[in-house]
């Protein structure tokens, strides 16, 4: 018949080769405006946005003419199959106009906000907001910066967010899905993944539990009773992050062994110097020593490494681009010289080598096997990045060895920041398809959200909410429509790929010294992960990767054991509550 096999292979040829085009103008077009935020350059990238769109629903309408049920080829079968969801290009043209402005005002509110001082200047999130929730201490200028942001974002968003709903789900019905969940969840091509994830977050729950008790006692004795309830929730503003997500920033409050303090590397960065070159510098070499791919010059000389400096409004949450060229891949990020800003680069590097693995696939297949692996490929080199052993290695520490008890306080620094971060990465679309499927409605968004926040993560606004207040907007990847999912998986997929890289490293002893720098046998494991894009099932991609086709918490739980042991046998002997029993937030008696 007319639409034979032959037939598809030129089609997707001819796909491949305008794709490229059209995309690497959209990238172009959407970086020109997170870089330099006017109407010209929104008018600019709205354009290339809708040109994309015409291409997308030009190839996935022709795409559905093929029978691909009777083809032999598996990659023909799969590109295709891919081709059929063109997303919001669905839309009616009016309506994709109104969505993709709905889209750039939501993101371009969230990096445009500021909090103002009464008399004197205007505070941005990064990085002086982030700053203060980081390192205050006072729970009344850390309420002020807390409260002030949501009224800055998450109130202009409210109206706006209940139309992109609207939107979001037409786009997600006219591609044959029930909802924009349902959409979304589509990329892990599972039909258990919700059944899956509830698994996986219940077998992790013991830990977090622990960890929020011991955390919890550690604030009641810095901020006292008034402030802490040993039997209830932990004011979401005291854990040393705008959302509560990562309580590193207050490891000095919850020191297990405060006589053992580690060294503030942050400041030996300072003191040695360090710009923000030289941290993507040692970012790259990470991947090089494994024997992976080196950046382009391109990328050099187009990345925004630091907040600009000429007057220019730019978004500065950090993500690594692909232009979709084989050769311009950049990162954009408002670097400051921290600890915690380095293996954010780590994070966002590992994006970079995904993107320069799978170069030479087709576009289709230019993504992670699923959304999770892209989000764990940089994270799994920031727990090497992170232990002693390299820190020590690459001049960032000077003490030679750790004892007994400063290993568990570098355990509870991590804990601090993937522990704490588990129910929220687990929460952030649970509220999202809820709210796309109809279960929370428009006048309980802010209400469920808390709902959702003390179920999972065990906290309390500060202050009363009410539903004026649209407090999940107040976080980037709701106001930018980023699913957040992928970031709950990866963090258990991050200790499995660690587990496996170590193992291939040669590594022996406890996974919490693993530390895969120049290890070839490592990167060559990795390389042949990553080349594969998204041109395999992901859980094929796993077992070449582990040996598993399964997602496992069997390998955070080994790394954190050694931890989990000491707290249970802490929070036993302080007689701590497990959970919180008094659910009410304070300012409710
Ligand atoms: C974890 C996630 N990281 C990222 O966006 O790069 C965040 O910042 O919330
Ligand atoms: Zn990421």
């Amino acid at each position: 018949q007319l639409y034979n096999e032959t037939v598809a292979k030129a089609f997707l040829q001819f796909y491949e080769r305008t794709a490229q085009v059209v995309w690497n103008q959209f990238m172009e077009a959407a970086w020109n405006y997170v870089t330099n935020i006017t109407k010209k350059n929104q008018e600019e990238m709205l354009y290339k946005d809708v040109e994309k769109s015409q291409h997308t629903l030009y190839f996935g309408t022709r795409a559905r003419l093929f029978k691909i049920a009777n083809f032999q080829d598996p990659d023909v079968k799969r590109m295709l199959s891919k081709l059929l969801n063109v997303d919001k290009a669905a839309l009616p043209k009016e309506e994709l106009r109104e969505y993709n402005q709905i889209l750039a005002y939501m993101e371009t509110t969230y990096s445009m906000a500021q909090v103002c001082l009464n008399e004197g200047p205007c505070l941005p999130l990064e990085p002086d907001l982030e700053e203060v929730m980081a390192t205050s201490r006072d729970q009344k200028e850390l309420l002020w910066a807390w409260q002030g942001w949501r009224d800055a974002v998450g109130r202009q968003l409210r109206m706006t967010f209940e139309r992109y709903v609207q939107l979001s789900n037409k786009a997600a019905k006219l591609n044959g899905y029930q909802d924009m969940g349902a959409l979304w969840r589509s990329k892990y091509e599972s039909d258990s993944l919700q059944e899956d994830l509830e698994q996986l977050f219940q077998e992790l729950q013991p830990l977090y539990l622990n960890l929020h008790a011991y955390v919890r006692r550690a604030l009641y004795r810095f901020y006292g009773p008034e402030l802490i309830d040993l039997r209830g929730p932990i004011p979401a503003h005291v854990l040393g992050n705008m959302w509560a997500q990562s309580w590193v920033n207050i490891l000095d409050l919850a020191l297990p062994f405060p006589e053992k303090p580690p060294e503030d590397i942050t400041k030996i960065m300072q003191g040695q110097h360090w710009k923000p070159e030289k941290m993507f510098q040692e970012a790259e070499k990470f991947f090089t020593s494994m024997g992976m791919l080196s950046t382009p010059p391109e990328f050099w000389t187009n990345s925004m490494m630091e907040r600009p400096t000429d007057g220019r409004e730019v978004e500065c949450h950090a993500s690594a681009w692909d232009f979709y060229n084989g050769q311009d891949f950049r990162i954009k990020k408002c670097t400051e010289v921290t600890i915690e800003d380095l293996l954010s680069i780590f994070h966002q590097m590992g994006h970079i080598q995904y993107f320069l693995q799978y170069r030479n696939l087709s576009v289709i297949f230019r993504t992670g096997a699923n959304p999770a692996f892209e989000e764990a490929v940089g994270s799994v080199v920031t727990l090497s990045a992170s232990s002693h052993k390299y820190l020590l290695n690459r001049g960032l520490l000077s003490q030679q060895h750790q004892d007994k008890e400063e290993e568990v306080n570098f355990l509870m620094s991590v804990a601090l920041e993937k522990i704490a971060f588990i129910p929220f990465a687990y929460l952030m679309d649970l509220f999202r398809w809820k709210v796309f499927d109809g279960t929370i409605e428009k006048d309980m968004y802010n209400q469920e959200w808390w709902n959702l926040r003390l179920k999972y993560q065990g906290l309390c606004p500060p202050v009363p909410r009410s539903e004026e207040d649209f407090d999940p907007g107040a976080k980037f990847h709701i106001s930018a429509s980023l699913p957040y999912i992928r970031y709950f998986l990866s963090l258990v997929l991050q200790f499995q790929f660690h587990e496996a890289l170590c193992k291939a490293s040669g590594h022996m002893g406890p996974l919490h010294r693993c530390d895969i720098y120049n290890s070839k046998e490592a990167g060559k494991l990795l390389e042949d992960v990553l080349k594969l894009g998204s041109s395999k099932p992901w859980p094929e991609v796993l077992e070449k990767m582990t040996g598993e086709t399964k997602v496992s918490t069997k390998a955070l739980m080994t790394y954190f054991k050694p931890l989990l042991n000491w707290l249970v046998t802490e929070n036993v002997r302080q007689g701590e509550i497990l959970g919180w029993p008094d659910f009410s937030c304070s300012f409710e008696e």
